[in-house]
């Protein structure tokens, strides 16, 4: 770390970080895609649409001008800063906004190429945003080499943007980064610079009023390093030893600084929600399958549940009157002590069927209020894939909670450490938390496991995937974790393929129950889909055309790369359609301003990737457009989930492009007739023409599975009774293969 760097960090002890708390409310920075703030054609930005011959990504005017607009401000402004600037931070990055700089000048990319699969280099997508932990390993080498704003949080030259380098961009797009799109359990801030940069010709030479473009030179071209790694210590930097050293190491760059401003005290605040649409009593008609052996009844009310007067009360308070399906069956499993992987559609209310019977159970057991404990050992650890959607678990989980003893706690990456451990100390019963982020608690010591009765996997089958399984494995083998005869494990989401669920064997007793609310990784049938063949060089028009119908309505956009998500939300900008984007080469701020912009409707449209598809329970959410489908039929199931949520209806629009996603015309074709939907004919004819004989799905694009795997194997299910219909799975002792 150099002189500056040093100096920052003394001037970035504990009682600033304390400070940030005390002022939580502060306007970090302006909202990433205010239309007001794009003054268009400042420097002939037009925004160049890509002639056919080109790609996607071919479009370097558009990523200048972003930047000229959204805030990589100019280095000139910020860089010259003295180090003692540094307590006036938030002042700073509050004006740093989206200033029109000279950072990235006018100067165009004369050469420049943005071409996906272009091997020389000068812009490739190769960083799928949903990066699995082997990528997240390499995450400090990857990481970008200009800092992509957020100066409070970063220390150090880099972050301060030296002379000229790429910083202040405040709610600007951040580039600098590969971390993983899911949790990114960071220990440390992105060094933007300090580990090496993927992106070194962005360094501006002096005052920041270059933007370099060299289509050579560097041996890879123009915008030199995108895809590059730089590996600088990989190992070293890897997840694992960030468990090990992590915030406290003192090889892992500059400190995550970050404190997530807290959530509002008042009542009303924490009791805020939406209406159930009109369908939600349609809700009753879907057929319900429960496995396995003596599975107690459904309930039908909330009373029925026998929960005490103060969850009865804040039940009632956030507004639920009648139970849901999936809560039917759940609720009454889990208060039996049963483990549980139950499936049912998006926006079904699977949070609250997991919560509801395990703070009726703490709170029957007499729970204690935990705070003045020296070794916080929390009685229930949920964990989720994404820090956004692991926040609102905790927000549920806090508004279900209110007036009790029983204090939750959210600890995620991206967010100061040291912040996670305050909270903690103070008292946590439940801990909600990423796995990256869990899993560097638990190796500090800062959490003992051993009261652990209640473990819940939301996403599970993405929580037991390739990405997040090997630590969730971890997880249950860490010195102290009750074994699963000990504990409660349950599981949920609205996918679970069939490779999953017998991965989820090892973490469930053998008698656990399943739980299939209508179709497993079936579509809600509230969200009417419609997919249009649209070329990839026609992609962004037909989008420009169907916002413009939208008009203001909220609407989330999902593209397959992170580097995508920048470029169109950039696009849509220019177009004057108010736009902000999340995904995972944002900072964490960046991120939650853009959720908060997006929820509020100052930026009704919301470009993301993959990380914005699971779970996010965002009022309103009228379209989803996936302008790049993805590439599993889970995921698409997950993404288009975001709306017609809770008996509201919503609209779902695919491109769906021959060229590349032929491969999911067979499962999309399925989970269409399957929620009803209209079948295009030409979508009819691709899948026919692609189809496998024999298909069994297990590979990208897999057909959801449709039962408990258990029967498969056993072929001896049969049904009982339990409300809708349901039915009965192998006896136990046949499944002990599973442990
Ligand atoms: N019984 C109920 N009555 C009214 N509203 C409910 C009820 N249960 C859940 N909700 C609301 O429905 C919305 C969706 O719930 P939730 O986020 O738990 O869905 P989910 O099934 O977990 O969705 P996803 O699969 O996308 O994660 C939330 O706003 C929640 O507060």
């Amino acid at each position: 770390m150099d002189g500056v760097g040093r100096e920052l960090e003394a001037t970035m002890g504990d009682e600033d970080w304390e400070a940030e708390i005390i002022r939580p409310h502060m306007s970090y920075y302006v909202p990433v895609f205010e239309k007001e703030r794009y003054s268009s054609g400042a420097n002939g930005d037009s925004f160049n649409k890509t002639p056919a011959s080109s790609s996607e990504m071919d479009d370097g005017s558009s990523r200048r001008d972003h930047f000229m607009r959204s805030g990589f401000a100019s280095g000139r402004s910020l860089g010259n800063r003295d180090p003692g600037e540094s307590n006036k931070r938030e002042n700073m990055s509050t004006v740093g906004g989206f200033g029109i700089g000279k950072s990235f000048g006018n100067r165009g990319f004369p050469n420049n190429k943005f071409e996906e699969g272009d091997s020389s280099g000068s812009w490739r997508e190769s960083n799928n945003d949903c990066e699995d932990n082997q990528t997240r390993n390499r995450r400090f080498s990857k990481r970008g080499g200009y800092q992509d704003g957020n100066d409070s949080e970063a220390s150090g030259s880099s972050r301060r943007g030296g002379r000229g380098s790429f910083r202040g961009c405040r709610g600007g797009f951040g580039l600098g980064s590969s971390n993983s799109e899911y949790e990114q359990d960071e220990g440390t801030q992105r060094p933007g610079g300090l580990f090496g940069s993927r992106r070194s010709a962005l360094s501006g030479t002096g005052n920041g009023d270059t933007y370099q473009s060299k289509s050579s030179g560097s041996g890879r071209g123009g915008y030199k390093g995108l895809n590059e790694e730089v590996i600088t210590g990989s190992e070293k930097n890897s997840w694992k030893s960030e468990a090990e050293g992590g915030e406290s190491g003192d090889t892992q760059g500059p400190k995550v600084t970050y404190i997530p401003p807290p959530p509002p005290e008042d009542e009303d605040s924490i009791f805020a929600h939406y209406q159930t649409g009109i369908n939600f009593d349609k809700y009753d008609t879907i057929l319900v399958e429960v496995s396995g052996h003596d599975a107690p009844p459904a309930i039908l009310t909330f009373e029925e549940a026998n929960l005490c007067q103060t969850l009865n009360s804040n039940i009632a308070k956030a507004g639920y009157t009648k139970l849901t399906p999936v809560q039917k069956y759940s609720i009454p499993i889990i208060l039996g002590g049963r483990d549980l992987m139950a499936c049912a559609q998006t926006g079904s209310g699977k949070t609250a069927a997991f919560l509801l019977p395990i703070l009726a159970h703490l709170m029957r057991e007499g729970i204690t209020a935990s705070r003045f404990k020296e070794l916080q050992e929390p009685e229930c650890i949920i964990v989720a894939p994404t820090r956004e959607l692991i926040n609102q678990i905790y927000l549920e989980a806090r508004k279900f909670s209110f007036g009790t003893c029983v204090r939750a706690v959210v600890t995620y990456g991206g967010t100061q450490f040291g912040h996670s451990i305050r909270q903690i100390v103070q008292g946590c019963n439940i801990l909600c938390a990423t796995p990256g982020r869990l899993m560097d608690i638990i190796s500090k010591e800062k959490i003992g496991l051993r009261q652990v009765k209640y473990l819940v996997l939301d996403e599970a089958d993405r929580m037991l995937d390739m990405g997040f399984g090997p630590e969730m494995k971890k997880l249950i083998s860490c010195p102290g974790m009750p074994s699963k005869e000990q504990r409660q494990t349950l599981m949920f989401s609205a996918t679970f393929p069939e490779e999953i669920q017998r991965l989820a064997g090892e973490f469930l007793k053998s008698n656990y129950l399943f739980v299939a609310v209508g179709q497993v990784g079936g579509a809600c049938r509230d969200v009417q889909q419609t997919i249009l063949q649209v070329g990839q060089y026609s992609k962004r028009e037909k989008l420009v055309e169907i916002l413009r119908n939208i008009g203001d309505e909220r609407t989330m956009v999902f593209v397959e790369t992170k580097k995508k998500a920048d470029f169109i939300a950039t696009f849509l900008c220019q177009e004057k359609i108010s736009t902000t984007s999340i995904h995972g080469d944002r900072e964490q701020r960046e991120r939650e301003q853009a959720l908060g912009d997006f929820r509020c409707g100052k930026c009704p449209v919301l470009v993301a990737t993959s990380v914005a598809a699971r779970g996010l329970d965002i009022e309103n959410v009228q379209h989803v457009i996936n302008f790049d489908l993805p590439s599993t039929i889970d995921e698409y199931v997950h993404r288009i989930g975001r709306t017609g949520r809770c008996g509201n209806t919503g609209r779902a629009i695919s491109f769906f492009d021959p060229e590349s996603d032929n491969h999911l015309a067979q499962p999309l074709v399925k989970v269409l007739s399957d929620a009803q939907q209209d079948v295009p004919a030409w979508l009819e004819e691709i899948a026919f023409s692609t189809c496998v004989p024999g298909f069994s799905g297990s590979t990208r694009g897999n057909v959801f599975a449709s039962v408990d795997t258990r029967k498969n194997f056993q072929g001896k299910s049969s049904l009982n009774t339990a409300g809708f219909s349901s039915s009965q799975a192998p006896n136990p002792v046949d499944d002990e293969s599973w442990d």
